[in-house]
């Protein structure tokens, strides 16, 4: 997967760089490629921003600055099938979820616009939907300074879940929202410690009553802490050792 980010503020993106999608961009399974909006004005003051028509507060962002960056990170004609995916981090945008982050990370490219001041000029977007899948996106109910953020949470959750990138893909099977459940609680060494024990069961070596006992714990902490997913979820489409925690 290709992954290009354009942002006025490439070094927020360097911590890409670290860890887990580190390796997997030495190992060739990610690329990822930062690219800062300035570089493609044309003044001397390198100028992204201007007043909003109609009045209000704060700055825009041009648009002419954001065609040319996107231009610049178009595949070769004839080189792919369909239209790379343009992501616009937004509060206005649709909300990012786990199934979306499955989706993306089948795309052979993903095309991120972080924008800044008061948003993008809508032009751009109504512009880029000839050339890309654009699709704005919202990391939840609440209003970050720009979309570099929003993209450093997207770009790991999508890039754990290219196929190779986190050495234990049984480690994907049982986490939150992978199953339409949030997860079960974990526990390590020691069994007791400081005066907290581990639960019973997970010392007996049932493993099917372990299973059903992870199970409806997170149906529990569903239930508890996120009712809203419950609405969508539905223990039929669960293997059949699974439904008796229901
Ligand atoms: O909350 B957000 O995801 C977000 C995204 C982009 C911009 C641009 C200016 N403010 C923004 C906020």
């Amino acid at each position: 997967m290709r992954i290009d980010v354009i942002s006025i503020f490439p070094e927020y993106l360097q911590p890409l760089g670290l860890s887990l999608l580190g390796k997997a961009r030495q190992d060739g399974l990610l690329s990822l490629e930062v690219h800062d909006l300035r570089d493609f004005t044309t003044d001397r003051h390198r100028t992204v921003d201007d007043t909003p028509y109609g009045g209000g507060a704060g700055m825009v962002m041009k648009p002419e600055p954001w065609a040319q960056a996107l231009e610049s990170v178009l595949p070769v004609e004839g080189t792919r099938e369909g239209k790379p995916v343009l992501i616009v981090p937004s509060p206005a945008g649709a909300r990012f979820t786990q199934a979306m982050a499955y989706e993306l990370a089948e795309e052979p490219q993903l095309v991120f616009a972080c924008g800044r001041y008061e948003g993008i000029d809508e032009r751009v977007i109504d512009w880029a939907q000839e050339r890309f899948d654009v699709r704005p996106v919202s990391l939840g109910d609440y209003v970050l300074n720009g979309g570099e953020v929003a993209v450093m949470a997207m770009v790991e959750a999508i890039g754990r879940l290219v196929p190779g990138v986190v050495g234990n893909a049984e480690s994907l099977v049982e986490e939150s929202h992978s199953d339409g459940l949030l997860e079960y609680p974990v526990y390590t060494k020691p069994s007791s410690w400081r005066d907290h024990e581990v639960p019973e069961v997970l010392l007996s070596g049932n493993h099917g009553k372990i299973a059903q006992w992870r199970r409806h714990q997170q149906y529990a902490r569903t239930a508890a802490r996120r009712p809203d997913l419950l609405a969508d979820f539905d223990a039929a489409k669960l293997p059949r050792a699974d439904r008796e925690a229901f």
